[in-house]
């Protein structure tokens, strides 16, 4: 089938890559002109596992293509998807200006029916409102070509994009015709691992699931971040009840590992964007805004551990950090952890030594060079001379490192640990000061 994708980001570019894997026509296309001719010669601005191969064999076969030529994407194509980020205006809500020129390119360009598909994360009724912008624009044009808009909202974790496209759990298709939703069951056909996993709907119930989902996940990780507090005051371990909590099938163990915070790009805007239509309804509110206070108030935890530790003055201390990107797998720091931290260590004069395996680019192009931010080769670069080793990113890594070598290159041996990587007994054997989240009585000193 021939498709085109607009917006080649995390969920557009995964999407595309993933359709032409398995035989579909694709062409991309973005505003962005540079990020066009990089990724028509297959390099690929982020990182995300699987991607890179996946993209240069479709390129290699002919099913993939990048373009700027928005008339040739609309013309070649019968699946067209938006999957352009809407950016948020100055008080939080969501500038649909990009969704809807795309629709509005669409609507110029089109010579024949269309099927165009929201995958962009959307405020309900948007499907039915980008239905009215083509008609409308068809009418301006004369035409009487029909159009037919659906919503399939993207799931995709990133770190895990391309796995989680080849076989997602389930599939969210939201139409407002029986006829529409077979279109896309044919489409999605190679993803259907099982004949259950496709939800169907109606359109603005679909755009709904996604705000519901992200906040329902977002809202466990609070819980368990503030439950974590409680276990550290009153002497239980966390881990251990994490494994008790996640062992009872009606909860499981997804999405309740403790953190500082939940970050990335997703999860706090969709917990905001959530509680400002609820309040523009007359809606209360109260578990929204909790997670979003809760999730606010965790981000100072770790920096706070440092002030406990060594007060406001670090002008001579180094601070070892482990772990830039906001989620494993990724080079992404949007709202990540390690930001707090280092603005934290910066602004009360210390230095950072920091190591990620993927985002020291990303980490350099945010913050430029700086006499107090030594990114390191190695992870144990990092630690040379430091005062304390913050791990803020649970990536694969940094789970078996070597104790002996962290005691004797670090000044003092002093961890401590956003993701909890670490059996703080253990910690303790080995002469290592360690401080995990909501681990009772785990900071020895
Ligand atoms: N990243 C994720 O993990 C994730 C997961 C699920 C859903 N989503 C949702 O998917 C959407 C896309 O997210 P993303 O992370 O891929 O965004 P992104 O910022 O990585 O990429 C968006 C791309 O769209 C392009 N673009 C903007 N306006 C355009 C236009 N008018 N025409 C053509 N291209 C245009 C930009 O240049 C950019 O390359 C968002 O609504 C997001 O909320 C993202
Ligand atoms: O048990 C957990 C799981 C995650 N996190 C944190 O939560 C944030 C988000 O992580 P993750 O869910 O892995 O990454 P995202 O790429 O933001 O994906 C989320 O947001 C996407 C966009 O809404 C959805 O598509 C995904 O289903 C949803 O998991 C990160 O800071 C994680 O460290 C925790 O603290 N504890």
């Amino acid at each position: 089938m021939k498709i085109s994708i607009f917006g080649t980001g995390y969920v557009g570019l995964v999407k595309a890559a993933i359709f032409a894997d398995v035989g579909h026509l694709v062409v991309c296309v973005d505003k962005n002109a540079g990020l066009v001719a990089r990724l028509q010669r297959a390099d690929i601005p982020f990182f995300e596992p699987g991607l890179e191969a996946l993209v240069r064999s479709g390129m290699d076969n002919g099913l993939l293509s990048f373009t700027t030529d928005t008339p040739r994407a609309v013309r070649d194509s019968d699946f067209l998807f938006i999957c352009v980020s809407p950016p948020a205006r100055g008080d939080g809500s969501v500038d649909l200006r990009e969704v809807e020129q795309v629709a509005l390119d669409i609507a110029t360009h089109m010579q024949e029916r269309k099927l165009v598909i929201t995958a962009s994360t959307v405020p309900v009724g948007t499907t039915e409102r980008l239905r009215k912008l083509i008609r409308s624009e068809l009418v301006i044009r004369g035409s009487d070509l029909s159009v037919d808009v659906a919503c399939v909202p993207e799931f995709l974790e990133e770190g895990s994009a391309v796995a989680d496209s080849q076989g997602p759990d389930n599939i969210i298709i939201g139409a407002d015709s029986p006829a529409v939703l077979e279109e896309l069951r044919r489409l999605y056909q190679a993803f259907r691992r099982n004949l259950d996993n496709i939800v169907t709907m109606d359109a603005r119930s679909a755009e709904f699931t996604k705000f519901a989902c992200s906040a329902m996940l977002a809202t466990r990780i609070s819980l368990m971040n503030e439950v974590s507090d409680i276990a550290e005051a009153v002497g239980a371990d966390i881990e251990a009840v994490r494994h008790g909590v996640g062992s009872d099938p009606r909860i499981g163990y997804q999405h309740i590992y403790p953190s500082s915070d939940y970050g990335g790009s997703r999860f706090p805007r969709v917990v905001r964007a959530l509680r400002d239509f609820g309040r523009e309804e007359g809606q209360r509110v109260d578990i929204l805004t909790a997670v979003q206070d809760c999730n606010q108030r965790h981000k100072s935890k770790l920096p706070e551990r440092l002030i406990g530790l060594f007060g406001f003055d670090l002008s001579q201390k180094v601070i070892a950090l482990w772990g830039l990107s906001f989620t494993p797998n990724t080079d992404d720091m949007r709202d990540a952890a390690s930001r707090y931290v280092m603005e934290w260590v910066w602004s009360c004069n210390g230095t950072v030594r920091a190591y990620d395996p993927r985002a020291m680019k990303a980490c350099r192009a945010l913050y430029g060079k700086r006499d107090d931010l030594v990114l390191t080769l190695t992870k144990e670069h990092a630690l040379e001379g430091a005062d304390a080793l913050v791990i803020c990113t649970d990536w694969q890594a940094f789970h078996s490192p070597d104790f002996e070598l962290i005691k004797s290159t670090m000044n003092t041996p002093l961890i401590i640990d956003g993701s909890n990587l670490y059996d703080p007994a253990d910690m303790h054997r080995l002469g290592i000061s360690y401080y995990g989240i909501g681990h009772g009585l785990s900071l020895i000193h």
